[in-house]
């Protein structure tokens, strides 16, 4: 008797790992909250500062530089392995939060009347406005520290849900990532109407991040406490131990390369997509900011419905390489629908949110699948990187399909060559989930069984 009560910990206690999950939902869904924050504002940045689709679009993208010319999100799982869950943590959500402020500060009335740092942004580059170039480097430590802590945050949910309800956490995590964008897609458009200023809705947004590092560190005192609970156990710390030969094994494996690239090309499709698809709506169907902001906040709304259930058919049925093909043909069936007809947006964002939920319920559990369990940390930054190439050059180059295909003072955009180009990459996702069905049958990981028949 005594024996058992010696082994109890923390995460024994449902009430308490299911308050961590809440603890670090409220993280993830600041972090996605910032990242959406600012889309529904693209008119206004261009009235405002005079920010043509380009600058909007390097906007968006800055956020990926960090993870991918510097491989930030790999480093932040090395460093994640070395430093600890505590540390790295605390680190990684600091730069998110400092960055947010200085993307605020870089659109506030102090910076832009003579403030710190006006005159050295006016000194360089004079084609960018002082304004874009400071928001430009709070957005780039804001993803310097976003991606890593979303890497840090899977790990968290390792720690406090291996063995017990690990993938219904994971889809309730995703459901605290989309329900942050939905919240910024409705609410921005409401605050910058405020008297105070339309910049409220950034700094609203920034402080709801500095918010979330004083969240991380509550989590941190019974992260503190489970580790003091478990040291004699040893739980983590030899598993997830990186080495460089662990990034070769992966490159090796042909069903994380299709995967990876099935990531790349699917969410190129889907996040720039949504960082323009309030701008797109407004300009296509004619409507308020607040009515095409709630348009996009439908896709993150299904998603928060669809990806748990998605989760619970994949654990229970399998099916995880045709659920990822079906989510490919749903995504290009959406994106030309909207390039070439005018049927409802409500509903194709609905569809759209389908898709967007069958892919990540079944790609990320999948990878636990094909990847030995030591080597899946480095396996998820590893895919975030890549992830983040096309996070990166989609935006810009959206931003330049519609400056180039659209007249230099046009009174609506015209999006269609926009979306044909998010088709394309769709199409490209959906050959490489072909790819992934048919190397399953050689490879043999089971990604068509069920979660616990592997
Ligand atoms: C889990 C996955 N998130 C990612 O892939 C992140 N690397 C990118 C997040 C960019 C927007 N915040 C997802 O959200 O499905």
């Amino acid at each position: 008797m005594t024996k058992t009560k010696l082994q109890k910990s923390l995460r024994d206690s449902v009430v308490t790992r299911w308050a961590m999950l809440l603890l670090v939902g409220f993280v993830l869904a600041a972090n996605y909250y910032f990242y959406d924050a600012l889309s529904p504002l693209k008119s206004t940045l261009t009235k405002e500062f005079g920010f043509t689709s380009t600058d909007f679009g390097t906007f968006v993208s800055v956020y990926s530089i960090p993870n991918v010319f510097f491989l930030m999100a790999v480093l932040g799982g090395i460093i994640l392995d070395k430093l600890g869950i505590r540390r790295t943590g605390f680190l990684f959500v600091a730069f998110m939060a400092f960055g947010a402020l200085v993307t605020a500060y870089g659109a506030s009335d102090i910076y832009i009347n003579d403030g710190f740092g006006y005159a050295f942004m006016s000194s360089f580059l004079p084609g960018y406005s002082p304004e874009l170039k400071m928001m430009l480097l709070g957005r780039f430590l804001f993803g310097l520290g976003a991606e890593t802590s979303i890497v840090v945050i899977s790990k968290i949910i390792v720690k406090w849900f291996k063995g017990k309800e690990l993938a219904f956490a994971f889809g309730v995590k995703l459901a605290f990532a989309r329900t942050g964008s939905f919240l910024a897609f409705n609410l921005s458009p409401v605050l910058i109407e405020s008297q105070s200023g339309w910049t409220l809705a950034i700094w609203f947004a920034a402080f709801l991040v500095l918010a979330a590092l004083l969240v991380f560190l509550i989590y941190m005192l019974f992260d503190l406490k489970l580790d003091k609970q478990v040291k004699q156990e040893g739980l983590l710390a030899s598993t997830d131990e990186f080495h460089i030969s662990d990034i070769t094994k992966l490159l090796t494996n042909r069903s994380f390369i299709y995967v990876t690239l099935l990531c790349l090309t699917f969410y190129s499709a889907v996040f720039p997509f949504l960082s323009f698809s309030s701008d797109f709506f407004l300009n296509k169907f004619n409507l308020s900011i607040k009515e095409s902001g709630f348009i996009s906040s439908m896709l993150p709304i299904g998603t928060m419905i669809f990806t748990p259930l998605f989760g619970f058919f994949v654990d229970k049925y399998g099916k995880a390489a045709s659920l990822m093909i079906y989510g490919s043909i749903i995504l290009v069936v959406v994106h030309l629908t909207f390039a070439f007809t005018n049927l409802s947006p409500y509903v194709l964002m609905v569809i759209l949110g389908l898709a967007f939920s069958l892919v990540p319920a079944s790609m990320w559990p999948s990878v636990a699948k094909m990847v030995d369990e030591k080597r899946i940390g480095s396996a998820y930054g590893l895919m975030f990187s890549v992830q983040n190439l096309g996070l990166w050059a989609f935006p810009i180059l959206a931003g330049v399909v519609l400056d180039s295909t659209n007249p230099t003072a046009a009174e609506t955009l015209d999006y269609t060559y926009t979306m044909i180009m998010f088709a394309g990459l769709g199409i490209i996702g959906l050959v490489f989930a072909l790819l992934l069905k048919r190397e399953d049958k050689v490879s043999g990981y089971g990604l068509e069984l069920p979660s616990n028949s592997k």
